[in-house]
């Protein structure tokens, strides 16, 4: 198979026998990427402490299977608001796919599609709103906001998401400034400076109105970073977009239990337990041990969706169980995307999917809506 561009290295070809643990992905993935975008994917904030705990939490739950249970047929639906689908998966926002395959979030929306699983597109990604739309018509996706400073560009961006027929907006509340993270710094690699993530900001009518004249890439960029650096961000801003948009508003980044109520008061819909894969604070609680406080919390009032640090289908039960309504997959898609594209992140997905069918059996549960009964123990 012929190499495709991107943020590669030369002459190394996409392996025969497509890897299948996680730990298969990354070396692979690693071969095939540049050091700064194989580091960008990879690395995470500060000791990267949270990005080590996000996964060994999950070992320290065990699950107590039941046996003898007809699970002839295993059904993995799950329904949130007004719509089905027929996994518990999601695509995570993942900003910049260009840096990983030059097809980027179109052959992840077209991977996305063909699976059956809904795409979730990062404002920062490197295809606009419309170019993923015409690329896929009719599969469900969401957009993910990353607010902008400007709050015409925030609203601007969500009327394009409403227009193209997107189902939910998600609000990152973790990112008001970039963490710090020590290999990007080491690499000088920066794939927003460098124009990875401009598509939507570039066909946005407010942005470049506020832009003037100043069309220029380094004009360009710097306005993206300042929008997106917003310490003064607060839950009035959440609010504000609820009064705009009719479409339920899911908020990114939350582990705290007392912040689901600042959240379902400014009109959300639904959150989403994450620490951004330990991209943003670091020395955070993982993810997973997050979940449960925050399920209490959320009283199935909204949905709670879950990611950060999901490898496999045991993980994915895990989460389901502990009471997350579906799960968002990061780094692993983003891997197969940059070993072979769509072909690539379709086989991620189907083996997650298919892994998660054959745990869901083992333990004795035939359907994601029972998962709620399955029981785990804390080792
Ligand atoms: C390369 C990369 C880029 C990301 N870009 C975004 C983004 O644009 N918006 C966002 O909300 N989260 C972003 N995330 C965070 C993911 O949505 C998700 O929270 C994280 O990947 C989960 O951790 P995991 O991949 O270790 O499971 C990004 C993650 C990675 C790895
Ligand atoms: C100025 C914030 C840039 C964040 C870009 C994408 C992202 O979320 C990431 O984790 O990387």
């Amino acid at each position: 198979m012929s190499l495709t561009k991107g943020d590669r290295q030369m002459n190394i070809e996409v392996p025969a026998v497509f890897p299948v643990s996680y730990q298969a992905l990354e070396q692979e993935a690693k071969k095939l990427m540049s050091k700064g975008a194989y580091g960008y994917v990879r690395s995470a904030a500060s000791n990267e402490e949270t990005l080590r705990k996000n996964t060994t939490a999950f070992e320290k739950w065990s699950i107590l299977p039941r046996m003898l249970r007809n699970v002839a047929d295993i059904d993995m639906s799950v329904t949130l608001g007004e719509h089905t689908y027929p996994y518990p998966i999601f695509i995570a926002p993942v900003g910049m796919q260009k840096l990983t395959h030059e097809e980027g979030e179109l052959a992840t929306a077209r991977a996305a599609k063909t699976i059956g699983v809904p795409f979730i597109q990062s404002t920062v990604s490197s295809y606009s709103i419309e170019e993923v739309k015409a690329a896929t018509v009719d599969s469900p996706k969401w957009f993910q906001l990353y607010w902008s400073r400007n709050e015409q560009v925030s609203f601007s961006m969500v009327e394009r998401a409403e227009r193209a027929g997107y189902e939910a907006i998600v609000v990152t509340v973790d990112t008001i400034m970039t963490g710090w993270r020590e290999t990007d710094i080491a690499t000088q690699f920066s794939p927003l400076k460098e124009g990875y993530g401009k598509a939507n900001y570039e066909s946005d009518p407010a942005f470049m109105h506020a832009l003037g004249e100043k069309t220029d890439h380094e004009s360009m960029i710097q306005s993206v970073l300042d929008n997106i650096h917003y310490p003064e961000m607060n839950w009035s801003h959440i609010a504000a977009l609820a009064k705009r948009t009719s479409l339920p508003i899911y908020i990114k980044g939350i582990l705290h239990p007392e912040d689901v109520q600042c959240a379902i008061e400014a009109g959300a819909s639904g959150l989403i337990v994450s620490n951004h894969g330990g991209r943003q604070l670091d020395g955070t609680v993982a993810a997973l041990d997050a979940l449960p406080a925050v399920v209490k919390a959320a009283n199935q009032k909204v949905p709670v969706v879950f990611d950060s640090g999901i490898r496999r289908g045991t993980d994915i039960v895990k989460a389901l169980a502990l009471g997350a309504a579906a799960v968002c997959i990061g780094r692993p898609f983003v891997y197969g995307l940059g070993i072979d594209g769509q072909v690539g992140v379709e086989k991620v997905l189907e083996n997650l999917i298919e892994e998660t069918r054959i745990t869901m059996s083992l333990a004795g549960i035939a359907r994601v809506k029972d998962l709620n009964q399955l029981k785990l123990i804390r080792e």
